[in-house]
């Protein structure tokens, strides 16, 4: 059992403020764990900014179950929560139930589905067998066909309703939080006040108890970020001045230089040696 348990991010509200961050690899997931983020997130994000696509849909349980199995070996402390990518849970609670079962059995602590008033019989099921839930509502990338794109939600009486049913519903369900994302900061900041679970908010301003970002755009290696993450390093520009430097090295001559690497001190002892391989290369013939 890791040290940041459900339990203790549920305690957490209204006293020390949740960071979460995605990680979808070995070394990244170190680095998160080593930092003292609380969660280490395997987000379906992965197939925008992992695999190159411009939507979350085409993510597979099967990459989420390798993605998940990297980053549980690299955590020792923080919490390790995997999403449920799309159609892994909507058709029936029994696939819901199976999928979350892989991602468990991959590593994970909990595992975090988009929606709540639709999933509250699979949120419930699930808690009841012992997987931690973790919801998500606001802008859920999933609906992204039927949205039209990503844009910011809680805007109408309608949004706001359907927001506030969700995070209500999961609290009843038994998830032990909520993810808002891209929600107006005052409807985020209502729906925080309304449940008794953390809600963790990304771009949803700072009346939320926690906050979660994609790797790629904290560290500036994503050219197509949201509007509301903010780059906390331009690891970008730092890996390409790297790679055009080995480029240039290796096109010059200058790489590898002599401490990288190995010849023989005495080269008569060398042309001996290679003498007698190329001869027995011969007798083979
Ligand atoms: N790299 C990355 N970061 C994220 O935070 C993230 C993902 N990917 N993928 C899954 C979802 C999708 N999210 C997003 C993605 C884009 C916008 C965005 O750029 N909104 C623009 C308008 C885009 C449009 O017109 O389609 C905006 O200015 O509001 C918002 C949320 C948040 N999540
Ligand atoms: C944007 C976050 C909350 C997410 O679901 C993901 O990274 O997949
Ligand atoms: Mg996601």
């Amino acid at each position: 059992m890791r040290e940041v348990t459900p339990k203790r991010i549920r305690e957490m509200k209204g006293k020390e403020k949740i960071t979460m961050v995605t990680a979808y690899d070995y070394p990244s997931a170190l680095l998160a764990d080593k930092a003292g983020i609380d969660i280490v997130f395997v987000g379906d994000s992965l197939g925008m900014v992992v695999y190159g696509d411009n939507n979350t849909l085409n993510v597979t349980m099967e990459q989420m179950v390798f993605h998940t199995r990297a980053v549980a070996k690299a955590v020792k402390r923080a919490l390790v929560l995997a999403d449920m990518p799309f159609s892994s849970y909507e058709v029936s609670v029994e696939e819901g139930v199976k999928n979350a079962v892989k991602l468990i059995q991959a590593g994970a602590d909990a595992v975090k589905i988009e929606g709540g008033a639709d999933h509250e019989k699979l949120v419930r099921k699930l808690v009841r067998m012992g997987i931690p839930v973790m919801g998500h509502t606001g802008l859920t990338p999933q609906r992204y066909l039927r949205l039209g794109g990503y844009r910011i939600t809680g805007e109408t009486e309608e949004e706001i309703e359907e927001i506030l049913r969700d995070a209500k519903a999961l609290e009843r369900a038994g998830a032990f939080a909520v993810v808002l994302e891209f929600v107006l900061a005052d409807v985020a900041k209502l729906v925080t006040e309304e449940v008794s679970i953390p809600t963790i908010g990304i771009g949803a301003g700072p009346y939320v108890d926690g906050q979660v970002l994609v790797w790629h755009d904290l560290l500036g290696i994503y050219e197509s970020s949201p509007p509301f993450a903010k780059r906390y390093a331009e690891l970008g520009k730092i890996i390409l001045d790297a790679l055009g430097q080995y480029n240039r090295e290796v096109k010059s001559g200058e790489f590898p230089g002599r401490e990288h690497y190995w010849e023989f001190m005495d080269k008569e002892d060398f042309r001996r040696k290679a003498q007698k391989a190329l001869e027995r290369l011969g007798d083979g013939e």
